[in-house]
Order: structure tokens, then sequence, then C-alpha cells
């Protein structure tokens, strides 16, 4: 016998003596009890136990059954949806702090310097989008768009993964849940259910999400979209349709997303984007947009970031001058612009203090950082080291951003948007004003280029036409959300920039990325008036406006035509790029009007 064991149950009872516990089956008393014995072992005496173990909550905290009241019809829901409630102890809505615990403890994460916790979402570390599909049913069929991004699945196999993904999350001791909301308007928000087997998941939710208060927990009820996520377990690559390990699928009929085979983390924010890229304008009739959003705290005014990943949405929306509404995923509705997430998800990729301070400081306790390098005797993260991937991040709740909007919504049509491309010619300005057909064009074209990292197996700047600056995530043609942009900007009379954050003065030779502190003095002239009244000139083939001035910005980067030395290689790549925009172009031709068509490049 073990020391300080008495051989009876009864000191068992002892140091939760005035907590009264519900009737619970024998499996699990019997579980509780081989848990507490690692507890009691060796309580000599009451008083010399760790005060935390005395407090009559530590049982409480011990029970899975208590988080985020889950009792009686939870427990009911989850037996019915397949969960072995004998063997799993589920965690709902857990503490940060247990989080952090069960990470460390169970996937190898650590502690950062700064108190983020550091997690590795193992062999993929940007988003899968070969592997995401759609499941072709009734209900969504005729509104999805078909086209090259959206794969079809069967609902049988939809049935079979998601069979697959519960059949995993059983096996393990820990089944995370995260309830919470998507979309700060309460009027068009749905409530998300995540059920996944790691901690590291189900903290990135936390943070992604919009966290419900203790209340709107305790009502939480049935929720509206769920997400299975069983990344760590591989899809079958024999079941019909698969073809790969990777399997990341959205049933809009059944409200449901699966996700097998990949361990990264944004599959999940972005799943929830697609379901209200569809849900938004399809059923609530308001139009989602990939993009960031900030309020000016003198003025009020509102401005969108559209923008494909890396294109500087997170970046540029921090910005000590205004509030922060959101970094990634907004609808603009009749009444004004709401934030999807609870959080923001940011690059780490040479992260320094002095040039993004306010995403700097939002690295500390309760954020996660991704895939970071760190320093294994100071847990210093080192943001240069790209030896796992390009694409690490940090994920934290919006409120470490020292101005956000909270609640991140606003009761203001947008003043401006702004269209974020990473030119990787250099062949666009920094900056041009566009006219409303201008504005439909280029959402619909979306040329930038996808950054290194942030999709499997991208791995050098690729131009790219990505439609709505979302292609990934798109569900309805494209032609629906741009109607609804067009109608938007010009009832509400919105002025539309075209930002070049990528290349600027050509790619080869002199180019360089355009250094962020002249972007940044670009949207602050957007921000003050002055580039609206700025004198503008023409740029040549693509028909842009050009500012001749903008305070802050050397004047010969304004232009491309003389940041470029060699003219002729100017010329050559002008002319290339155009004809990439006239065949990309291609696809929406006969859904726009010919004024629209015409405010492209002239070939
Ligand atoms: N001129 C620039 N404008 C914006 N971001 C820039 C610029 N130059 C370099 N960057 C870097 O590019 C990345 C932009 O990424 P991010 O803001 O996360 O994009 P998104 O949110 O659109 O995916 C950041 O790592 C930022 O530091
Ligand atoms: C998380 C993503 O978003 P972004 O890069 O736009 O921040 C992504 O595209 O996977
Ligand atoms: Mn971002």
């Amino acid at each position: 016998m073990l020391p300080g064991w008495r051989g009876s149950i009864k000191h068992l009872r002892f140091p939760f003596a005035s907590y009264s516990r519900p009737s619970i089956s024998p499996a699990r008393a019997s579980r509780l009890l081989s848990s507490f014995s690692t507890m009691v072992l060796p309580p000599p005496d009451p008083p010399t136990l760790p005060p935390h173990i005395l407090h009559k909550n530590y049982a409480q905290a011990h029970d899975s059954e208590q988080f985020g009241n889950l009792i009686g019809r939870d427990l009911d829901y989850f037996s019915q949806a397949g969960f072995d409630m004998d063997r799993i102890q589920i965690k709902r809505n857990a503490p940060v702090a247990l989080l952090y615990e069960d990470a460390i403890r169970n996937e190898g994460a650590i502690i950062s310097s700064s108190g983020a916790l550091i997690n590795f979402s193992g062999k993929k570390t940007g988003r899968s989008p070969k592997d995401k599909r759609i499941v072709f049913e009734d209900t969504s069929k005729n509104d999805i768009w078909w086209g090259s991004v959206n794969i079809k699945m069967d609902e049988h196999t939809f049935e079979i993964n998601r069979e697959r993904a519960i059949d995993y999350l059983n096996t393990r001791d820990n089944v995370y849940v995260f309830d919470g909301y998507a979309g700060w308007d309460p009027k068009y928000r749905i409530k998300v259910r995540v059920i996944c087997a790691r901690a590291y998941h189900a903290l990135f939710m936390n943070n992604m999400l919009i966290r419900p208060t203790e209340e709107q927990l305790a009502e939480f009820g049935e929720p509206d979209f769920i997400i299975y996520n069983a990344g760590q377990f591989p899809a079958n690559r024999f079941t019909k349709g698969m073809s790969s390990t990777t399997s990341v699928e959205i049933n809009f009929k059944r409200m449901e997303m699966v996700i097998l085979g990949t361990e990264y983390a944004g599959e999940m924010k972005k799943g929830v984007f697609s379901v209200m890229h569809y849900l938004q304008p399809v059923k609530f009739g308001q139009l989602s947009l990939h993009s960031s959003a900030n309020v000016g705290i003198e003025n009020n005014d509102v401005t969108l970031f559209f923008g494909l990943s890396g294109t500087g949405k997170t970046t540029l929306s921090a910005d000590p001058n205004r509030l922060l509404i959101g970094d990634d995923e907004h609808v603009w509705s009749d009444s004004g612009v709401f934030n999807i997430e609870g959080g923001c998800y940011a690059k780490c990729i040479n992260l320094s203090a002095e040039k993004e301070p306010e995403i700097y400081n939002a690295i500390r306790f309760g954020s996660i950082l991704e895939n970071v390098v760190y320093n294994p005797l100071s847990r210093f993260p080192d943001y240069d080291d790209v030896s796992i991937t390009e694409n690490t991040r940090c994920a934290y709740p919006i409120e470490f951003i020292p101005n956000a909007k909270i609640p991140c919504v606003v009761d203001r049509q947008p003043s401006n948007i702004i269209m974020l491309t990473c030119d990787a010619f250099g062949v666009l300005p920094p900056v041009s004003k566009l006219t409303p057909e201008q504005a439909s064009y280029h959402f619909l074209a979306g040329y930038t280029s996808k950054t290194p990292g942030t999709e499997d197996g991208v791995l050098e700047p690729i131009p790219t036409f990505s439609t709505c600056y979302s292609a990934p995530f798109i569900v309805l043609h494209p032609g629906r959300y741009a109607e609804m942009l067009a109608e938007r900007m010009s009832k509400h009379k919105v002025d539309c920039w075209l930002i070049n954050t990528g290349w600027t003065g050509g790619k080869y030779g002199t180019g360089k990325r355009c250094p962020l502190k002249y972007t940044r003095a670009i949207v602050d002239a957007v921000h003050n008036g002055s580039l609206a009244k700025a004198e503008f000139e023409n740029f040549g083939t693509f028909n842009l406006s050009i500012p001749t001035h903008v305070e802050g910005v050397p004047k010969e980067v304004l232009n491309p035509h003389t940041a470029w030395a060699d003219k002729e290689a100017f010329q050559r790549e002008v002319r290339k790029l155009a004809g990439m925009f006239a065949k990309a172009f291609a696809l929406y031709e006969k859904d726009v009007e010919p004024k629209v068509r015409m405010a492209g490049p002239q070939v």
C-alpha cells in the first residue's frame, strides 16, 4: 500500500466536503477516483496540502462535466452525436490556463518569453485548398459556384469522413469543445461549436471566435454550425472522391465541417468564413468580405481593406490613429460594418516591435504562436527564423490590440475602400484612385500574388487572380458579391483606392517590396483626406489615376514609370501583366456591363 493511503474512500471526499456532486455513472466514478488518487497521494495531513488542492473548486475543475455547465441536455447532445461519454472527457470552453497546461503536457507546446503558447501544427503549416470540398446537396447546390475552386463531394463520402472524425475523437482521453459566435451584430450572428482533440485548436478558436459570456454560454443551446476537427488523423485515400490523406469539407445542409489530415488551425477560421460567405448573402442579404476594417478615432470614418492573404490587411488595419474593427473577415450590412471574428491572426515573419508595435505587443499570455522557432534557453521567439515555415502566425483575442473597437461593430457605412494587391512584377503604382467601374473590375479580377507559406506548396510569390480577393473561400458566383458591392459603394458614395503593397519599380533589378512606412503614409493620406484632393496623372495601359504627391513618400516611387530604370523592360512587364488581366477577366466578361469590362487595362 502506498504511503499515506488509508484505505478508505472516505478520505478522498475530505477536501471537497462542501461540494455536492450530481449523480454519476459507475464508470465515471471509477475514473474520477483514479484521477483523484494522484491528487491525494500522499496526504499525511490536510493543512500541508498545497492551497489549490483545498479549494472547493478543485473537484469541479477536475470534473470535466462542469466546464461551461456541460450538463443534462448537453450530455445527451454529445451522446446522440456519437460521442462515447463513458470514455472521453469533454472540456467545454475550458479556461485558457487549462488549455495551456494540456497543450504543454500532451502536445509539446511551450510558453514563450512573453507568455504566449508556442504550438506546432505538424506537417501542414498552411491551408490545403486542393483538399477543400463542398458537399453537393439539394439545399445549396444551385447557389454554389462550382468553378475551379469549389470541388464537389457527395453526401455519402461526407458521412464516412464525419464518422471517421468522431471515431477518432472517441479514442482520445480529452475532447475539447468551444462554443462561440461568428458575427458581432446579434441580428446576423451564428452560433459555432468546435469539437477537437487538441488543446491548441480549442485555444485557437477561443481566440478567433467571439467568446460568449457565462450567461450566453449557459443558454447557448444547439449550435448553428459545427466543426469536427480530427486533424491528427488522416482521411482514407481509398474513400471515393478522396485524393490525399487531407480532407477539409463543408456541408451546408448539415451545417457542419469535418477536418482530417491537417492540423493547420487556419482551416477552422477560414471554414467559418466560407460559411458566412454563403449565409450572409443567401440567407441575410448582407455582403460578406475578405477584408479588415478600422474606424477613425476623430472622424468616425470607416475603411475596409480588401486583400488576399499576405497583402497587408492585418498589418495595415492595426493603426495607432484608428480603432480596429477586425483584421480579416467582415460583413458590410445595411446598418454598417461588423467583424465576423473575435480575434486576429497575424503573420510573424520578420515581426518587430518597431515596425508593428500593436501586433508585437499582442503576443502574450493567451496568444498562440504557431510554428515559430524559439531560443531554447531564453524562450524568445525568433521571428526571422523561417526554418519551419514562412507562414509563422500568432492568434490573439482582438482586445489584445489596444485600439480595438469592442464590440467590433459600427453603425456607419464605409467612407473608403482600399483594395490591397501584392504585385510581384512591380508594375502597379503604390497607390491609385479607382472609378466605380474600375473598382468592380479589380474586385472581380482580384489580381495579387500568393505569398509563400499560406497555402501548402507555395514557395515564392506567385501572381494570381483571386476573385473578390477571396477565391479560396468563395462560395457563390463572384458576380453576386460584386453586384452587392457596386450597389453599396454607389449608394454610400465610397471612395476606392488600389494600393500595391508588393514590389515597386520592378521585381528584377532595383525592385523591392514597397517599404511598409510608405504604404502607411499612403493610408494616412487616404484617412486625412489629402489624397482625395491630390492632383492625379494618368498611368497608361491600366488607365489608373496616380497622385503626383503623397506626404512622406518619395515622388519617384509613386509612378512606376519613373521608378523603373530599364524603361523597355518596364513596358514589356506592363504588356505582360495587362495580357494576364485580359485573360483572367474573360471568365466574368459576360456577367458585367460593358463599362466595367472597359475599365480594365487595354492591351
Ligand atoms: N508595404 C507593406 N504593406 C503591408 N505589409 C507589408 C508591406 N511590406 C511588407 N509587409 C509585410 O507583409 C505581411 C502582410 O501580412 P498581413 O498583414 O498578415 O496580410 P493579410 O492580413 O492580408 O494576410 C506582413 O508580414 C508585413 O510585415
Ligand atoms: C489565415 C489566412 O488568412 P490571412 O493570410 O488573410 O490572414 C489564410 O489565408 O490562411
Ligand atoms: Mn491577416
